[in-house]
């Protein structure tokens, strides 16, 4: 989804500027679609390069200035960097650094392409391109990290002395070894051997006792740093403003969450440990060097051999885990739209067509299961082969040197256990390289969304009073949707919403109603013309200030999980009993709720099932009474209600309404009728607007789009 930020980035750095990623993500407008090429020229344009999107063939490319964007396989975009031999140098952000041969790059790049011509986005720098300041990223790092861990250092250095102890209870046992050989064996002295069983036998139950421990502390510290840094990204995710979530799916969102499990597992499951194995490699070395010269060469020599074979892999793993990443959170997505719309699915007997397109997912998770256990095979096998290499060379060179004299039978025992112990340290040691590289992937996944900006940035200061005059001035608005190339939505909207009054917005469906109320609740920035509340505008209040004097109905309001007075006093921790009475009686809900066994404390379904859509849409005006709030915001918060309980609600409402800001928004004319002012919209722009007396007088398009509510009214 980032691909297209990325890549100008990597174009950017080539040419030796630091662009921020976050900054070329909101320069590039990504959408939920992910970005276009529009929206990466439009991108390089503003950070000063001179763009230029073509449609060329395979040998016109060569011609071409690099490194350029291509639109690789029809979904994705990589840099063409070189050109050399015939052999094609791509950085693509998911995959790293490939070398394609002509063949395998004309495949990705003129896959399903009109004439077998590509697409590619020429960029050449400007002037202006070198005159601008790079910028660093605000990264977390290691350090920061760390610090997770020193909260629980208490527990860490509890960890780290059962694991000293346990080093300590390895290097003694060679030695007994030996001495069960060297002088029991060889003085024929049972007792002696008796003796040094027990001993072992001790050391051996010390050792099983402090494993139990080790595992307890190990799960008290992991488990507080999982939860610690989920609680952040959860922190973080809340501070973001509400577009974000327009643009994000949810299961990249929910992949991100459970891959941070890799940072986890480094810090508390493989660093702890590898300072340890470095400890143990060290001083079984020194011991191995003691006993013999020779065989310590070899043993470090194919140690070396061992990591160099491992660290040859890394580079593939990453390519994999980029992959997997994406089809995981892909698999996430279409599992929890499978679920939830699990109705619509059956209704239009679309099972099959849901269920292939789940398992074309599964069927590229078994793909890179499949390349993942190959790579782990290939990686296993050598290493398999140079251990036991290392095994043999040394089992021969000791009995060699016990045959010359030159070693105890008892030695030989030694070195052996100590050969098999130290084979543990080095595997920790790879373990902690591998797990490093899924951790920090995992943290530059983490960091993208942590260098995202808050919706209320610290560094700038709010207002946290509104205005004694809370009329609200629309000016010369124009908006449109994030995305590159989309059409502006409201234009050049001019409205005043006075103080105590009720405006209401009328129009056609896709006229804009509700993303004015958007706007007004600041889930989006307007383009252009400004939103002021009294002389302030209202980007410099603090939206927790806005938001708090605001009772909001969504067409798509969301119903909790919980009891209905939870529901209703949402936020508030002790719910005030005769501020729900008065907000489930505007609501008329009141008796719905008495008539239930548990009244308040029933419990409701996940997203309100068990209740009809008029319920919830009383339960959603309960919870915006309950706020009472100054202003108002509905957006068709009646509809779903038969017309009995609409009179009733709105007759209860507009003594509520009495003295707050109310806009409106609904296609009703029972509902909107009795507002101060209607406005209609029309494609974006206001056309009409005044009373209903007023409009309907006018007979134009207010009169035209309720005309059959008029007639039946009479
Ligand atoms: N998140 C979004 N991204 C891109 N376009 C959007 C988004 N939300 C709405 N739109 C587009 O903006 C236009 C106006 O939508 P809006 O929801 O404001 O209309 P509306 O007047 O409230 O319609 P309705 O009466 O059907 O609710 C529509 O053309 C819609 O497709």
């Amino acid at each position: 989804m980032d691909c297209g930020p990325a890549c100008l980035r990597m174009v950017s750095k080539y040419h030796r500027r630091n662009i921020k990623l976050q900054t070329l993500r909101d320069l590039c407008e990504i959408d939920r679609e992910g970005v276009s090429l529009f929206g990466i020229s439009d991108a390089a344009e503003k950070i000063g390069f001179r763009s230029l999107g073509v449609k060329i063939s395979a040998s016109e490319i060569r011609e071409a200035e690099l490194p350029c964007i291509l639109h690789w396989r029809q979904n994705h975009f990589v840099v063409l960097y070189r050109i050399r031999n015939k052999r094609y140098y791509i950085a693509d952000p998911g995959a790293g650094l490939i070398v394609l041969s002509e063949i395998e790059f004309t495949r990705n790049w003129l896959e399903m392409a009109d004439n077998d011509l590509g697409i590619a986005l020429l960029l050449a720098p400007s002037p202006q391109f070198y005159e601008q300041d790079d910028e660093r990223e605000p990264n977390i790092n290691w350090t920061f990290l760390m610090r997770y861990l020193v909260s629980y250092r208490k527990l860490a250095f509890q960890l780290l002395f059962s694991l000293g102890i346990g080093s300590l209870f390895q290097l003694i046992t060679p030695f007994l070894t030996q001495s069960i050989v060297d002088v029991g064996i060889n003085t024929r002295n049972l007792s002696f051997v008796y003796i040094i069983i027990i001993a072992q036998s001790a050391l051996i139950v010390g050792r099983v006792s402090l494993e139990f421990i080790k595992s307890w502390i190990l799960l008290h510290i992991s488990t507080r740093v999982n939860i610690s840094i989920l609680t952040d990204f959860l922190i973080k995710l809340m501070k973001l403003p509400i577009s974000f979530f327009d643009s994000k799916m949810t299961g990249d969102i929910m992949q991100r969450m459970s891959d941070q499990r890799n940072i986890e597992i480094f810090l508390t499951g493989s660093t702890l440990p590898a300072v340890f194995s470095m400890f143990n490699l060290l001083v079984f070395s020194v011991v191995l060097a003691h006993y013999n010269l020779y065989i310590f060469l070899v043993f470090v020599i194919s140690s070396f051999l061992y990591i160099g074979w491992i660290w040859l892999f890394l580079n593939q793993r990453r390519i994999l885990n980029y992959k997997s990443f994406e089809v995981m959170s892909r698999n996430q997505s279409s599992m929890v739209q499978l679920i939830n719309g699990m109705q619509e699915i059956k209704l239009n007997n679309c099972e099959q067509q849901k269920r292939w397109e789940w398992e074309h997912i599964q069927a590229r998770l078994f793909k890179f299961n499949v390349k993942t256990l190959a790579l782990n095979q290939y990686q296993q096998g050598g290493a398999t082969l140079i251990n036991e290499g290392k095994n043999l060379l040394i089992t021969f060179l000791s009995a060699s040197a016990v045959i010359h004299g030159n070693l105890t039978l008892g030695a030989m025992v030694a070195i052996q256990y100590i050969v098999g112990q130290l084979s543990t340290p080095i595997e920790q040691m790879l373990a902690f390289i591998q797990d490093f590289q899924s951790a920090k992937i995992s943290l530059e996944r983490l960091n993208e969304i942590h260098q995202m900006r808050d919706e209320e940035p610290i560094e700038k200061l709010f207002n946290h009073l509104i205005p004694e005059n809370k009329g609200i001035s629309i000016n010369k608005l124009t908006f449109r949707y994030p995305g590159a190339g989309n059409d502006p939505v409201l234009e050049n909207i001019n409205l005043y919403i006075p103080q105590g009054k009720t405006t209401a917005i009328v129009g056609m469906s896709g006229s804009g109603k509700t993303t004015i109320l958007k706007l007004l609740l600041r889930f989006y920035e307007p383009q252009e013309g400004d939103i002021k509340v009294g002389n302030q505008l209202i980007g410099n209040i603090s939206y927790k200030t806005w938001r708090n004097q605001c009772g909001v109905v969504m067409q798509d309001g969301f119903i909790f999980s919980d009891s209905i007075e939870k529901n209703i006093a949402v936020g508030d921790e002790h719910p005030d009993r005769s501020k729900l009475d008065h907000a489930v009686k505007v609501a008329n809900i009141e008796s719905f709720i008495s008539g239930l066994p548990l009244g308040f404390n029933t419990k409701i379904g996940a997203e309100g099932n068990g209740l009809s859509q008029g319920q919830k849409q009383r339960l959603l005006i309960a919870r915006a009474v309950y706020k009472d709030p100054h202003y108002i915001f509905f957006d068709e918060a009646t509809n779903a209600l038969d017309a009995n309980n609409e009179k009733i609600i709105m007759d209860n409402l507009t003594k509520f309404f009495e003295g707050r800001t109310v806009i409106i928004v609904a296609h009703r004319l029972s509902t909107v009728s009795n507002a101060d002012n209607i406005i209609l919209l029309n494609n974006g722009r206001i056309s009409e607007q005044g009373t209903h007396l007023q409009l309907a007088a006018l007979k134009g398009e207010y009169y035209n789009l309720v005309k059959n509510q008029l007639q039946l009214d009479g």
